[in-house]
C-alpha cells in the first residue's frame, strides 16, 4: 500500500517489482517537465507554429495559401452574419406591420443567407485542404523519424533516454503532428470568428465584454491543465509502455515463440504484462479524477461568469441603457461568443497539447543531430594500405569501466588476421571500433595514417563489410539479402551474387527454400521462409563477400556451420583476392592457424601476436598455446580435460 500510495505522481517509487527499477526512468524527467510548464509551451507556441507552417509549405504550397485564405474568409463570413443578424432582429423587433418589418429585414436576412453559405463552404475547402496537408505532414516526420534513427551513431542504443525519446518522438509523428497542424488551422478559423463576434458584441455594448470573457477563462484554465497532466503522464511512463511494448511484441516473435513456450515463460511475462498494466490502469484513472476536479472547478466558476454576464444585462435593460431589441442581439451575441471562445480555447488547448508531442519530436532531431558528427569535406582514404589503432581506449557510452586499454596494432593491405581471446576480452568491441561503428573514447584509429575522427563519418563505414555474431535475416527476399551491402552494384546475369553465394555456401540455401532467390525471409509474409542458424550466417556472409569491401570483418562466421561448410568458409576467407583485408574474430583454434598474425585479447588488452607457430613457441602457461591445446586435445583419440589429463581421470 505504502508503494501505491509514492507511486502517485511517480510511477517507479516504492514499487518492489524487480522489473520495474528505477534504472528504466528517464533521468532528467524532473527537467523535461519543466521545460514544458504551460508558460514556456505559450511562449514557444508562435514557433512551432512557424515550423509546422514550414513543414505544410514545403510540401505544397499552394494548398497552404488556400488553407489560410478559406479560414480567414470562414471567420469573418461568421462574424459578419452574426452582425447581420443583429440587425434582422432590430428591423423585426420595430414597430409596425409584420409584412412591412419583413421587408424591411429582408435585405440584412439574404446577407445572412450568403455569410453563412460563404462560411460553410470555405469551412469544408480549409478543413479539405488541411486533411490533405496532415496526410502529407505525417509521413514526412515519420520518415524523418525512421531516417534519423537508422543513421544516429551506435552510441545512442546505448542511452536508454534515446529510446524513450525515440518512442515519444514516433508517437508524436503517427498522432500529432498532423493533429497539432489541423488545431492550428482551427485556433485560427476560431480566432479570426472570436474576433469578428468580438466586435458586433462591443458594437452592442462594450461593457458586455468582460463578463463573457470571465465566463470561459476557468473551462480554459481546467483544459489547459488538463492537457498538461495527461502529457507530463504519457512522458513520465514512456519507459514502461516501451517495456511492456518490448514483452508484448515477442508474442509475435517467430525467434521467442519457442523458447517461451519450452521454457513455459508464459507465467512470467504475463506477470510482467500485468504488474505493468496495473502501474498504467492506476496512473490512468488517477488523472481521470484529477482531470474530472479540475473540469468541476472549471465549469463551476464559468457558470457564476456567465450569470454574471446575463445579470449585468439584466441590469442594462432595467436600467434603460440597453433598448430590448438590442438586448435580444446582445444574447445571440453573447451565447455566439461564448461558443466561439469555447472553440478558441478547445483549438488552443488542444494545439497547446499537440504541440507538446510536436515539442518532442523536434527535440529528439536535434537530440539525433547533435549526436552525428558533421559531414566533413575530407574522405577515408579509399583502399587503404594500412588500419591502425594507436594506443586506442574504449569506454562504452554509459558504462564506468573501459572494454579495451590502450590497444595498439596496425593491419596491413591484403593481410588475413585473427583475433583470439576468452569470452568478454574485448575482440568484438575492436572489430567494431575498426569497422567505424563507435569512436575511441582514448587514442587515434588510422587508416594510411588518416585519423578517422577527422573524416566524413558516412566514408569510414564505405569500403567495409561486417559479419555479425548474430546476423539478422532482413524480411525480404534471399537475393535481396545478398544483394543488400551494395544494392546499386552491376550485377549482369547475377554473376556476382551466384559466385558470393557459392563461396558461402548460401547457393545450397537457395536450392532448399521453396521459391529459390526469391523466397521471402521471413514467415509472417507469403513465400516466406525459416532458415536454420547455419543456413543464416551462409546468407550473412555471402552478404559480406558481395559487397566486395578493402576490409572484411568475420565475427564468428561459422560458429553454426557444420563442419563441411565451415572448411568452405575459411577456405573462401584464406583465398580472398590480395585487396581484401581481412580480420576473422573466432573460438575455432583451427580456423586461425591460416591467418597471417594473430592478435591474443586479454580483459582488453593485446597481451601477445605473432603468427600460429611464434604463438605456440610460447608454450604451456601462455594463453594461445592452452587455447589451442584445450581445443586441440579434444579431438584427440582420448578425451583429455584442459590441463592435458584425461577426462575420466
Ligand atoms: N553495448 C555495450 N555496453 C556496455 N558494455 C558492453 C557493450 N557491449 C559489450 N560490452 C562489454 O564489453 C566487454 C567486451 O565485450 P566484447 O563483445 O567485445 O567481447 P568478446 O571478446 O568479443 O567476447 P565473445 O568472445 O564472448 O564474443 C564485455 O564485458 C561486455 O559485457
Amino acid at each position: 500500500m505504502a508503494g501505491r500510495r509514492a507511486r502517485r505522481g511517480d510511477p517507479f517509487a516504492g514499487t518492489e517489482n524487480e522489473l520495474v527499477t528505477p534504472p528504466w526512468r528517464s533521468a532528467d524527467f524532473e527537467a523535461q517537465a519543466r521545460n514544458t510548464s504551460l508558460w514556456r509551451m505559450a511562449l514557444r507556441l508562435p514557433d512551432t507554429a512557424r515550423y509546422l507552417v514550414g513543414l505544410a509549405w514545403a510540401r505544397r504550397p499552394a494548398l497552404v495559401a488556400l488553407v489560410v485564405t478559406t479560414t480567414a474568409a470562414a471567420g469573418v463570413a461568421s462574424g459578419f452574419g452574426l452582425y447581420s443578424t443583429a440587425s434582422v432582429l432590430r428591423q423585426l423587433v420595430t414597430e409596425g406591420p409584420t409584412p412591412q418589418r419583413f421587408l424591411a429585414a429582408l435585405p440584412a436576412i439574404l446577407v445572412v443567407v450568403a455569410a453563412l453559405a460563404v462560411q460553410r463552404s470555405a469551412d469544408a475547402i480549409s478543413q479539405y485542404g488541411t486533411e490533405v496537408i496532415g496526410v502529407l505532414m505525417r509521413r514526412t516526420c515519420e520518415e524523418e523519424v525512421f531516417r534519423v534513427s537508422v543513421t544516429v551513431p551506435l552510441s545512442a542504443y546505448d542511452d536508454p533516454d534515446w529510446y524513450n525519446a525515440r518512442e515519444l518522438a514516433s508517437q508524436s509523428t503517427s498522432m500529432h503532428v498532423d493533429g497539432a497542424w489541423s488545431r492550428m488551422v482551427t485556433a485560427v478559423g476560431s480566432l479570426t470568428g472570436l474576433a469578428a463576434t468580438a466586435a458586433t458584441l462591443a458594437l452592442l455594448d462594450p461593457l458586455l465584454l468582460p463578463p463573457l470573457i470571465v465566463s470561459v477563462i476557468p473551462d480554459s484554465w481546467a483544459a489547459l491543465t488538463n492537457s498538461r497532466a495527461l502529457y507530463d503522464m504519457m512522458r513520465r511512463l514512456s519507459p514502461i509502455r516501451r517495456r511492456r511494448w518490448l514483452i508484448e511484441r515477442l508474442a509475435d516473435n517467430e525467434i521467442a515463440a519457442p523458447e517461451i513456450r519450452a521454457y513455459q515463460a508464459q507465467p512470467v511475462l504475463q506477470k510482467d504484462i500485468t504488474a505493468f498494466g496495473d502501474i498504467l490502469q492506476e496512473e490512468e484513472l488517477a488523472l481521470a479524477g484529477r482531470q474530472a476536479r479540475n473540469r468541476l472547478l472549471g465549469r463551476a466558476a464559468g457558470g457564476t461568469g456567465l450569470t454574471i454576464a446575463y445579470a449585468l444585462l439584466a441590469v442594462f435593460v432595467v436600467t434603460g441603457r440597453v433598448p430590448l431589441p438590442v438586448a435580444g442581439s446582445a444574447l445571440i451575441a453573447i451565447q455566439t461568443g461564448r461558443a466561439r471562445l469555447a472553440d478558441v480555447v478547445l483549438a488552443v488547448n488542444r494545439l497547446y497539447e499537440e504541440s507538446l508531442y510536436v515539442n518532442a519530436f523536434r527535440e529528439f532531431l536535434r537530440d539525433c543531430a547533435a549526436r552525428v558528427r558533421p559531414p566533413r569535406p575530407v574522405l577515408a582514404p579509399s583502399r587503404p594500405h594500412t588500419y591502425a589503432f594507436h594506443q586506442v581506449s574504449f569506454t562504452y557510452p554509459g558504462a564506468s569501466d573501459p572494454v579495451l586499454h590502450e590497444v595498439s596494432f596496425t593491419l596491413r593491405h591484403g593481410e588475413k588476421v585473427a583475433f583470439a581471446g576468452l569470452n568478454g576480452s574485448g575482440k568484438t568491441t575492436a572489430a567494431k571500433l575498426l569497422a567505424g561503428l563507435y569512436e575511441p573514447t582514448g587514442g587515434r584509429i588510422t587508416r594510411d595514417g588518416v585519423d578517422m575522427a577527422l573524416v566524413d563519418p558516412d566514408s569510414v563505414h564505405t569500403g567495409v563489410a561486417i559479419v555479425m555474431q548474430d546476423p539478422i535475416h532482413w524480411p525480404v527476399s534471399l537475393a535481396a539479402n545478398i544483394r543488400l551491402g551494395r544494392p546499386d552494384r552491376d550485377d549482369p546475369g547475377d554473376t556476382a551474387l551466384l559466385a558470393a553465394a557459392a563461396s558461402a555456401g548460401a547457393d545450397d540455401v537457395a536450392a532448399a527454400v521453396p521459391y529459390g532467390w526469391d523466397t521471402m525471409l521471413s514467415k509472417q509474409f507469403v513465400r516466406g521462409t525459416r532458415l536454420s542458424g547455419g543456413q543464416e550466417q551462409r546468407v550473412a556472409i555471402a552478404r559480406a563477400l558481395y559487397r566486395r569491401a578493402d576490409l572484411l570483418i568475420a565475427d564468428e562466421p561459422t560458429a553454426s556451420l557444420d563442419a563441411i561448410a565451415e572448411g568452405r568458409i575459411y577456405r573462401t576467407l584464406a583465398e580472398l583476392d590480395e585487396r581484401t583485408t581481412c580480420v576473422l574474430i573466432t573460438h575455432r583454434m583451427a580456423s586461425v592457424r591460416m591467418c597471417d598474425r594473430i592478435y591474443v585479447f586479454d580483459a582488453g588488452r593485446i597481451i601477445a601476436q605473432g603468427t600460429h607457430d611464434e604463438l605456440m613457441a610460447l608454450g604451456p602457461g601462455s594463453r594461445y598455446h592452452d587455447l589451442y591445446q584445450t581445443q586441440a586435445s579434444g579431438y584427440q583419440d582420448a578425451a583429455v580435460s584442459g590441463d592435458g589429463r584425461p577426462l575420466s581421470a
